[in-house]
């Protein structure tokens, strides 16, 4: 019988300079992950910029994203059989690069689902629906696997990127039954999933009704409101004046600022 802990019997200690070139490996991967971060970051903003200027209409509330941490990586490679190296990691793990974009109505979501899969540099690998088929849980996003081109010193490397989209309703469930899944260790009592699926249906119920009144008074309003009313402009000049200055607050006309 080993008198080894259980532990390493079953991951043994690899050699030091193959632990070093292995853990270099993984840390030059996962920063091309942080890069498909960044171009779908990029993205997500200038849809939002565009939009919020077209269209006067902002279907993105927040956008946020994260590389998922080293440990994270070795536990998930542990508890899915992942083999710990940089092929495995890569053919196998596809939530190392996370975006999550947070809109205000369910119908945002498909909006801003649509916009991005019609850009041709980004392919869909898998979505998966859970708002039109929520988890037990009760849990609600859409998710969608995409691959994006990042372009390296070197080469180009395809990276695979997780987008969760969802309402600001169901980001707050989910961030609250996400701490408490980790408060309980996976073992939430039966009472408080109860009361999770419950919230859950609340949730879904003020995403709905939220949205029939949006609805409503757009159409009572109508779509777009007129750029001279809204603005209470008269002449072309002082309208452009005006666009030119919004703009400029905004950000939006970053450019030749070290001119
Ligand atoms: N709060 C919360 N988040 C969830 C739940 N289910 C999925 N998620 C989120 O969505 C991610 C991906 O989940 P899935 O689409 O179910 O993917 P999966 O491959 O079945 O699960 P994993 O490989 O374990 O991530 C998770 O890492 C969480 O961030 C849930 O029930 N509650
Ligand atoms: N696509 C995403 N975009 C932004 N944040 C995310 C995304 N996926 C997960 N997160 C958040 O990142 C944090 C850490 O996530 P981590 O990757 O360690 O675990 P997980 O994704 O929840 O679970 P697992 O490791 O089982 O897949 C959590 O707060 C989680 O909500």
């Amino acid at each position: 019988m080993s008198k080894l802990p259980q532990d390493v019997r079953e991951h043994p200690i690899p050699d030091p300079a193959e632990l070093r070139k292995l853990v270099s490996e993984l840390r030059r991967l996962v920063l091309t992950y942080k890069f498909g971060i960044d171009e779908v970051m990029t993205k997500v903003s200038i849809l939002r910029d565009e939009f919020r200027h077209m269209q006067n209409y902002n279907p993105v509330e927040h956008v946020g994203s994260r590389l998922k941490s080293f440990e994270s990586i070795v536990a998930k490679c542990r508890r899915k059989s992942i083999p710990l190296t940089p092929e495995g990691v890569r053919a196998q793990m596809f939530d190392i690069a996370g975006v999550r974009i947070t809109c205000s109505f369910v119908n945002d979501i498909y909006l801003v689902r649509d916009m991005l899969l019609k850009q041709a540099d980004l392919t869909l690998l898998e979505e998966r629906d859970y708002i039109k088929h929520p988890k037990a849980t009760g849990y609600k996003s859409l998710h969608l696997i995409v691959q994006i081109p990042v372009y390296l010193s070197d080469r180009v490397e395809d990276v695979i990127v997780e987008i969760q989209l969802r309402t600001i309703a169901m980001d707050f469930w989910a961030s609250l039954e996400h701490k408490i899944y980790y408060k309980y260790d996976g073992d939430v009592p039966r009472p408080l999933t109860d009361s999770l699926k419950l919230a859950a249906d609340v949730a879904w119920s003020l995403d709905t009704s939220m949205e029939r009144i949006h609805d409503e008074v757009k159409a009572i309003s109508g779509d777009e409101e007129p750029v001279a009313s809204r603005h209470n402009l008269h002449t072309p000049e002082e309208m452009l004046r005006d666009f030119w200055r919004a703009a400029e607050a905004d950000g939006g006309f970053g450019f030749g600022s070290d001119a």
